[in-house]
């Protein structure tokens, strides 16, 4: 489980302002779930990722992951980002097995475990091509694969489908729950996209504008629907998707008026 209680962060601006980013955030993130951060731009969902990733630490409350304190980075987080961070120098198979060449793996383990991972997200004839041979959609499959290969605890995703065009958008959202059906690895993941949010979320949380404070809660399940039947149109059209979708949409739109949280308020 990973837990996140009651995480404030303030941040020093260069002009001596204080901004207050987050506010009191709480979020359990069980195994084998998918939780969706979702809000306005600015309104500290990167700011609650990258603490949960250790890139900076919380000026209150706090995280834990199975029980472990989180302070720093960790091979047990891997994470996506919108904009790709692959070595342009290296090959796509050494860009995946990076962390294991950091962690000590030999060579022959490392080569393996990146066929495997490709293999995961389709792109097993490319071990041997550059990144500048792939497309954004592809270089994201390697981002996934990369942050698949220390085997961590859960995947940490900052709009990683953001820059893509629609469709391929919509074809990594699938490869997504392809994966996450296959590794059963937990994923916190953010987005700006209602539809997106309930398309791939177990849970969607809804975050008010600054300072970013958790709003609502809401338990969906299209996600395990589609991983079953792999019906888009049946999951799009179902009536209680346009319904999430507009009382989601308010509550986006209307931050302010702060929403009653469809679960038990965390402690
Ligand atoms: N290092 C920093 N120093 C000062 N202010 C910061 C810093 N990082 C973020 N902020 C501010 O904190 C607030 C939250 O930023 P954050 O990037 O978490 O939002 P976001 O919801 O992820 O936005 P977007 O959707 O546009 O990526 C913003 O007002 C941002 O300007």
């Amino acid at each position: 489980m990973l837990q996140v209680r009651n995480a404030s962060v303030f941040f020093s601006a260069r002009d001596g302002r204080v901004v207050h980013a987050l506010d009191r955030a709480s979020l359990d993130i069980d195994a084998n779930s998918i939780v969706v951060a979702l809000g306005a731009s600015g309104c500290g969902k990167s700011t609650l990722l990258n603490a949960i990733a250790g890139f900076l630490p919380l000026s209150e409350g706090s995280i834990t992951l199975d029980g472990q304190p989180v302070a720093s980075p960790g091979a047990d987080r891997g994470v996506v980002f919108q904009k790709d961070t692959l070595l342009p120098w290296s090959s796509v198979a050494d860009n995946v097995a990076l962390g294991l060449r950091f962690a000590g793996v030999p060579g022959r383990e490392r080569r393996e475990r990146a066929e495997e991972l490709l293999g995961l997200v389709g792109l097993e004839s490319f071990a041997d091509a550059f990144p500048h041979e792939l497309s954004g959609g592809m270089r994201q499959r390697v981002g996934i694969a990369r942050a698949l290969a220390t085997d961590p605890k859960i995947l940490l995703m900052d709009e990683p489908f953001g820059a893509l065009d629609s469709l391929t958008r919509e074809q990594m959202q699938e490869l997504l729950i392809d994966v996450w059906a296959r590794t059963g690895k937990r994923i916190f993941f953010i987005t700006h996209s209602i539809e997106e949010a309930l398309f791939l979320g177990t849970t969607v949380v809804v975050m008010s504008p600054r300072p970013g404070r958790i709003v609502a809660h809401f338990d969906v399940d299209f996600v395990r629907r589609f991983a079953a039947e792999r019906d888009v149109r049946a999951i799009l059209s179902a009536p209680e998707f346009a319904d999430l979708y507009d009382e989601i949409r308010s509550l986006v739109h209307r931050p302010q008026a702060e929403a009653e949280s469809r679960r038990m308020v965390l402690q």
